[in-house]
């Protein structure tokens, strides 16, 4: 059963098709990947999907409704949680309450307790931490809890968006180039990393990335775009020998 469906959509910024025509499912449980060259639509898909902009035309149904006219935070609510390109952190907060603020949608407090901080409200605040200190441990942050998130090293704070995006407690998690900046050895850890968040939280995934190893390693199927247009989609072995997608990436290999 397809979690996400994309039908038909197209945006138009002034007269470029940014995204032309895209049609994508993605099934409960799967980790599918999305690919293309630089300015191919990639992320403008990402923002369709997560409310940031409108299709020009088209429809875009999650869990069986349509997202259309929804705010990105009315998204989220519904269960879609991304990463961004340009790594977004509250970057003067600790770690810690990077995560922790994820939750927020999730506390049941109501605002008397909250201002006079007593009894639910320091029970609740006390989960919180604890459960924004597992997800810490999963991308092994945990012990890093207490800086400031702008001084992590560049593939910390990429793994710190991801265990924020993970702690609103989503459905789809849409992660945008999660290995962009990561030498080989980090790309590996991500890799398993990601893998075992899916099992864990029965997570449905979909990544854009330019890593081919990590796309190819992990997603179970994809779709490549060009100029807005899904020019191949299937399993990686079909991607990696599809001749459109060779063309798409002359001069650079797809393994
Ligand atoms: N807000 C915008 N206004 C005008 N044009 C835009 C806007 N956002 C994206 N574009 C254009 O739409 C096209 C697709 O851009 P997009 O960022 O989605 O590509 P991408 O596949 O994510 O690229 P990259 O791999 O370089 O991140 C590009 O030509 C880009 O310049």
């Amino acid at each position: 059963m397809s979690l996400l469906k994309a039908e038909g959509v197209s945006k138009l910024f002034g007269g470029l098709k940014a995204v032309s025509n895209f049609d994508m499912y993605v099934n409960k449980g799967e980790l599918v990947g999305l690919i293309g060259p630089n300015g191919a639509g990639k992320t403008t898909a990402f923002n369709l999907l997560t409310g940031v902009y409108q299709p020009t035309t088209g429809t875009i149904d999650f869990d069986d409704k349509s997202l259309l006219a929804m705010k990105p935070y009315q998204i989220t609510q519904r269960g879609i949680a991304r990463t961004f390109q340009n790594i977004r952190l509250f970057s003067e907060l600790s770690v810690l309450d990077n995560v922790k603020i994820a939750y927020h949608f999730h506390v049941q407090y109501g605002l008397f307790e909250s201002v006079f901080r007593v009894g639910r409200y320091f029970k609740e605040e006390a989960e919180i931490e604890a459960k924004a200190i597992e997800f810490l441990k999963i991308f092994k942050l945990d012990d890093k809890k207490d800086e400031i998130a702008k001084n992590l090293p560049y593939g910390a704070q990429r793994r710190l968006e991801i265990a924020r995006a993970l702690a609103a407690q989503p459905k789809l998690l849409l992660l945008d180039e999660p290995a962009a900046g990561m030498n080989p050895q980090e790309t590996q850890e991500l890799m398993t990393m990601i893998r075992w968040i899916r099992e864990e939280f029965g997570l449905t995934i979909l990544l854009i990335e330019h890593d081919m190893s990590l796309v190819m390693g992990i997603c179970e199927r994809i779709y490549v775009l060009e100029y807005g247009s899904i020019i191949a989609s299937g399993v990686p072995a079909d991607i990696k020998n599809n001749p459109e997608v060779i063309r798409a990436y002359l001069g650079s290999e797809v393994e």
